[in-house]
């Protein structure tokens, strides 16, 4: 535990400085010296620590403004203000400005091994009702269900979803990749009379023909080679419940036939099966695709995309609601500092400005993405605008990358040379559609064309 905890000891006197180094490095702390405020600072910078011993009296940058800059941008760092016998009314002056305790030349070694274990469990408490804090930050103003968003067009989903979720029909939700479609299907199913039943979700376009088809619809023993068991398909465990069809714009024409008479007959056969099995779900279906464009082109059935889309619901990308970007923002830095148990303190006023302004081709996942980057890579307390450079870096690097960071822009250009078509893309990358859309969703890759 104690080689965890950081400290900095402030000090132009040499003696002073080396001693407490030294008593502290032997009670186990990882201590660093700085001979001058500007050092020190230098130091804080490029590192965090928990705790600064900080000489009042210094020659280039006083122990006084140390401690206001310390406050001001490393807020959860604790500072003791070391001070010479004669200036306590300094140090109770440094008090009132935020330092936590002081400590008066010349001091004992077990004096200070008591300060040190005092301040680490105040630092234990306050990491404690920090987590706290972050867990409730998100407020009930800034979130429906599992949805962020304070924007107005997100308000507005807000009541449709309540809407929607009243009825039975068939709703078809449109948005581009990563918009939270499926947090929305989630949500209608949520409060809608079915919430007791199950919620299935299917991705279509993460199978082949013969397996989506086998997972909708499930088979008998011996429908094919290898089917030593019966299986229950989606649409069967929806039973009673929200079955919900993501990317339905990849599913085949002859699907599309087999899909249309169960909606329309409320019955299934397995597949190798001749038993009639009555199915009970409310349909929800997602796409990123234009389906008009599909249906003139001749890739999707206008009888079964006007079965699908009784309701439609839009979500909006993310550059058409900008003010849900910072409060998105704190939601996974929240999210990734409670996983990584990393003490950052949020983003500083850069940062936002660069996440406000970028375009997030795909939307809340790539933000997410991008967040979850930043908190791991960061050496500071506060991400800051450079912690979000990469976003910038396109498709031309300029300097070396991860060997993940080159798969994930190989991706992406592959994806756009193909037009979005997720199979033709698998097929040149020579990987199955299934491993593709995984790395699409780890990537937060765009596969609109
Ligand atoms: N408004 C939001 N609030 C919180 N998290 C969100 C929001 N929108 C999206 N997310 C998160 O972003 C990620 C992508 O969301 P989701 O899978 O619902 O998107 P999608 O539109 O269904 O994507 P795709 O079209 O690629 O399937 C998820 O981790 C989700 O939790």
């Amino acid at each position: 535990m104690t080689g965890r905890f950081k400290i900095l000891v402030i000090d132009d006197e040499l003696i002073v400085r080396e001693s407490l180094v030294g008593w502290l490095k032997k009670g186990g702390y990882h201590v660093e010296g700085a001979s001058g405020g500007r050092e020190g600072l230098e130091r804080l910078e490029r590192e965090d620590y928990d705790l600064i011993f900080l000489d009042i009296k210094m020659p280039d940058v006083s122990g006084m403004e140390v401690l206001k800059q310390v406050k001001e941008r490393y807020a959860s760092t604790m500072v003791v203000m070391i001070t010479a016998y004669g200036s306590v009314e300094t140090a109770v002056e440094a008090m009132k400005l935020g330092a936590n305790d002081y400590l008066m030349k010349p001091f004992e070694p077990e004096q200070l091994t008591l300060l040190v274990e005092k301040l680490q469990q105040h630092k234990r408490l306050l990491d404690e009702n920090l987590l706290l804090k972050q867990q409730i930050a998100t407020t009930a103003a800034e979130r429906y269900q599992d949805i962020v968003g304070i924007s107005e067009p997100m308000q507005a989903l807000f009541q449709l979803i309540e809407e929607v979720a009243a009825v039975d029909s068939p709703v078809l939700i449109r948005g581009e990749t990563g918009t939270g479609k499926e947090l929305v299907a989630k949500a209608i199913h949520a409060r809608s009379p079915r919430r007791f039943g199950p919620f299935v979700p299917i991705n279509c376009g993460a199978f082949t023909e013969s397996l989506l088809e086998s997972e909708l619809f499930g088979h008998e023993v011996g429908s094919f080679t290898g089917a030593t068991k019966a299986k229950k398909g989606r649409l069967e465990i929806a039973q009673g419940g929200t079955l919900f069809l993501d990317e339905i714009g990849e599913i085949p024409m002859k699907m599309q036939v087999d899909l249309l008479r169960v909606l329309e007959e409320r019955r299934i056969h397995r597949v190798g099966g001749t038993r009639d099995i009555p199915v009970d779900f409310r349909l929800i279906s997602a796409t990123h695709r234009d389906l008009s464009r599909e249906m003139e082109r001749g890739h999707f059935r206008q009888d079964f995309y006007f079965r699908l889309n009784v309701i439609e619901i839009q979500v909006p990308p993310l550059r058409e609601r900008r003010e849900d970007i910072p409060v998105l923002a704190e939601h996974f830095l929240g999210k990734f500092r409670r996983e990584t148990n990393k003490p950052l303190e949020g983003f500083d006023a850069g940062a936002l400005e660069l996440l406000c302004a970028y375009d997030w081709p795909g939307n809340v996942r790539e933000l997410e993405n991008a967040v979850e980057r930043a908190v791991v890579l960061t050496k500071g307390r506060r991400l800051q605008r450079d912690d979000f450079a990469f976003l910038f870096r396109g498709g031309a690097p300029s300097e070396p990358h991860s060997l993940k960071e080159m798969e994930r822009l190989h991706i992406q250009r592959v994806l756009s040379l193909c037009g979005g078509n997720i199979s033709r893309a698998a097929k040149l990358l020579e990987i199955n559609r299934t491993t593709l859309h995984n790395k699409i969703k780890k990537y937060g890759l765009r596969v609109n064309g």
